[in-house]
C-alpha cells in the first residue's frame, strides 16, 4: 500500500530545471501500475523519489505499508539511516542500468537481498520464478557471461526476491524480446498478487501494457514541468 499526495521533485537548475509533480496516488497492496510518458518527462525521477533515492522538494503525504510508515516525516526529519533500512527491507528496484554485482554468480545475485536482511536464502516462490523466467541454466554464471536480456531478467527477480512492499521497475522489458517481456510481466503480476506488493513499472510498450489491462499513470508534459496522473 502506497499513498502519496502533493509530491514535487525538482531536477536541474535555472533554465535546465525540470519539475515533476504527482498530485495524488493511492496504490493498494496487490496492485500494479504502468508508468508512461515521453522521453525526459521524469519517469525515472518519479521512481527515484518514490524509492527514497531522491529527496522531494515537497510532499504532503508519503506513506508505505499497513500499518503505514510515514516516509514524509522521516524525510523532513532527515532520518537517513532509517530511510536506508526501509529502502533495503521494503523496496525492490529494477534500474535501467541493471546493477547486478559482477563478482557474484546469478544465484548469489538473486539471493543477496534476502541474505542482507537475514532471510532464508532459498524460497519456493523464487525457485518457481527462476523456472518461469528460464534462468535455471544460468544460475552458476557471472553477469558478464549473460546477454543483456538475461541480465535484465535476473535483475527483475533479484528486485522481488526479498518480498518487498513496493516494487519500482524502470523499463524492465526494454532489452527483451516480446515473448520474454510477456513472461516477465506474468512473473511480476504473479508476485504482486502472491506477495500483495504494490508495483510501478515504467514501460514504453503500449501493446504489452494494454494486453495485461494495467492501469496507467501518465505524464502530461509542458516545457520544464510534468504532472503524473492516472488515465
Ligand atoms: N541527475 C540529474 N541532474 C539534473 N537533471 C536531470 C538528472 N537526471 C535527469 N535530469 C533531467 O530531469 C528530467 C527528467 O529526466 P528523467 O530521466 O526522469 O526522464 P524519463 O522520463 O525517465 O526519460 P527517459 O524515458 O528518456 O528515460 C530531464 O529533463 C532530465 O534531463
Amino acid at each position: 500500500m502506497l499513498t502519496v499526495t502533493g509530491l514535487t521533485v525538482i531536477r536541474g537548475r535555472g533554465r535546465q530545471q525540470h519539475c515533476v509533480r504527482l498530485p495524488h496516488l493511492e496504490l493498494a497492496a496487490g496492485q500494479i501500475l504502468a508508468v508512461t510518458g515521453q522521453s525526459g518527462c521524469g519517469k525515472s525521477t518519479l521512481l527515484e523519489a518514490l524509492g527514497l533515492l531522491l529527496k522531494p522538494e515537497q510532499v504532503e503525504v508519503f506513506q508505505l505499508g499497513q500499518p503505514s510508515i510515514d516516509l514524509a516525516a522521516l524525510q523532513r526529519a532527515e532520518k537517513e539511516s532509517q530511510l536506508a533500512q526501509i529502502r533495503a527491507q521494503h523496496l525492490g528496484f529494477v534500474l535501467q542500468s541493471g546493477g547486478l554485482l559482477p563478482y557474484l554468480n546469478v544465484r548469489d545475485n538473486i539471493q543477496l537481498p534476502r541474505r542482507i536482511l537475514g532471510l532464508a536464502a532459498e524460497s519456493e516462490r523464487i525457485e518457481q520464478a527462476i523456472v518461469t523466467l528460464n534462468l535455471e541454466h544460468l544460475l552458476n554464471k557471472r553477469p558478464s557471461a549473460l546477454s543483456i536480456g538475461e541480465r535484465q531478467r535476473v535483475a527483475c527477480l533479484r528486485a522481488i526476491a526479498h518480498e518487498p512492499q513496493l516494487l519500482l521497475a524502470d523499463e524492465p522489458t526494454a532489452a527483451l524480446d516480446p515473448h520474454s517481456a510477456r513472461r516477465l510481466f506474468e512473473v511480476f503480476l504473479d508476485m504482486v498478487n502472491a506477495l500483495q506488493l504494490s508495483a510501478l513499472v515504467v514501460s514504453h510498450d503500449w501493446a504489452l501494457v494494454k494486453s495485461f489491462n494495467l492501469p496507467i499513470l501518465q505524464a502530461h508534459s509542458e516545457p520544464g514541468e510534468s504532472t503524473f496522473a492516472l488515465v
